[in-house]
């Protein structure tokens, strides 16, 4: 049995889906950003909080957990700007809370969703594990905090564990049943749908001149299914004895800007969008690509969904939320 902390996610939910077919899924999930519609009727739900020890000793008790994936955190980095104690206590404080639970309980595999925000603003076109992090906000600054404690675990308690560094999550699951679902929403790829859905005025453009091709900021954007398979390899490789700590990155390798975007948008729906070019939004690094040679080096996974897939399955969920 897995143990998904934040599975009522718009990421875990996906993972959930995928792994419900080959294993017993407990979801803990406080519900705080996700949805209980999004959770598959396979999986069981527990409505609590990832810091509340009495109700982790409860589920390691009752339940032969054999592994546990960490989805659950507070991620908008203007947010986590304004309000960091939010991002200290529910992204580090709250995970350690988890991860002593799990030990106490002999629980040792790990799997935690990292970020791009770990590198800061990189030097290089393309990101590989090896270039220095250095997190330019608290909520990148969290997840770092939460990487540098599982190596510290992972040396004094044996814990294993895999770091996945996403870069930009994107898309919906292929039924269409589960997708992007962020309240606010703040993320590029939905705004723009929800916008040529009639559901917002205009596309705001954050900055046109960005040191790249045409000004815009540029992306790795990663279909959620491609993630939610990355995990599951990362699941297998932790509980075969194959790897005991990791760190990899999950990105598709291609960058595409803002304008690239919008453009693919309006072509896969055939909608004409209205776009602001605005002033640039603070904290975004011209450029994040990753290099994902690493985790198809060691455990052959690669991104197979492309840009114009992951606008179509995301344009397919969107409309289906508006019946
Ligand atoms: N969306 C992206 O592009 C992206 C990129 C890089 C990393 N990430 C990371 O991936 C993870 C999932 O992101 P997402 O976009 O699915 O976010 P999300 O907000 O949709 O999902 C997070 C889930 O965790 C739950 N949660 C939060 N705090 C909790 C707590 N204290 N106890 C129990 N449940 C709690 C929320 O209710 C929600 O269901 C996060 O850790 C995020 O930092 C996301
Ligand atoms: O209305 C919008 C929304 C976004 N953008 C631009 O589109 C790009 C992508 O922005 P997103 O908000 O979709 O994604 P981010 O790259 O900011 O963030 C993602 O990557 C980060 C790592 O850098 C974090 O991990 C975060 O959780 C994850 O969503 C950025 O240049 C942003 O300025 C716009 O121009 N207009």
């Amino acid at each position: 049995m897995i143990l998904v902390v934040g599975g009522a996610g718009y990421i875990g939910s996906h993972l959930v889906k995928e792994l419900v077919n080959i294993e017993e899924v407990i979801i803990l999930d406080n519900l705080s950003t996700g949805f209980r519609s999004l959770v598959d009727s396979k999986a069981i739900l527990i409505e609590g909080d990832l810091g509340d020890e009495a109700v982790l000793n409860d589920i390691f008790l009752k339940y032969p957990i054999k592994a546990v994936m960490h989805f659950a955190a507070n991620s908008l980095v203007g947010e986590s700007v304004q309000d960091p104690y939010k991002y200290y206590e529910n992204n580090v404080a709250s995970t350690i809370t988890l991860l002593n639970t799990m030990l106490k309980h002999d629980v040792k595999n790990f799997i935690f969703s990292s970020t791009a925000a770990t590198y800061g603003i990189p030097n290089v076109d393309i990101i590989d594990e090896e270039q220095p992090t250095n997190p330019i906000n608290p909520y990148g600054r969290s997840k770092l905090m939460v990487e540098q404690i599982l190596g510290d675990f992972a040396h004094a308690y044996g814990l294993h564990y895999v770091v996945l560094r996403y870069f930009n999550a994107a898309g919906a699951h292929e039924s269409a049943e589960i997708g992007e679902s962020h309240d606010p929403e703040t993320h590029l790829i939905p705004i723009i749908l929800q916008h040529l859905l009639g559901q917002r005025e205009k596309i705001s453009v954050f900055g046109t001149d960005y040191d790249t091709q045409d000004g815009t900021c540029i992306r790795d954007y990663i279909h959620v299914t491609d993630l939610a398979k990355a995990h599951i390899l990362a699941l297998q490789a932790l509980l075969s004895g194959k790897k005991n700590t990791a760190i990899y990155n999950l990105g598709n390798g291609k960058g595409f800007s803002v304008k690239d975007v919008i453009d693919t948008c309006e072509k896969v729906t055939g909608v004409k969008p209205n776009i602001e070019y605005a002033d640039r939004r603070p904290g975004d690094p011209a450029r994040l690509v990753a290099s994902a040679k690493k985790i198809y080096e060691d455990l052959g996974w690669k991104a197979a969904i492309d840009l114009d897939e992951i606008i179509e399955s995301a344009w397919k969920w969107h409309k289906s939320q508006m019946n």
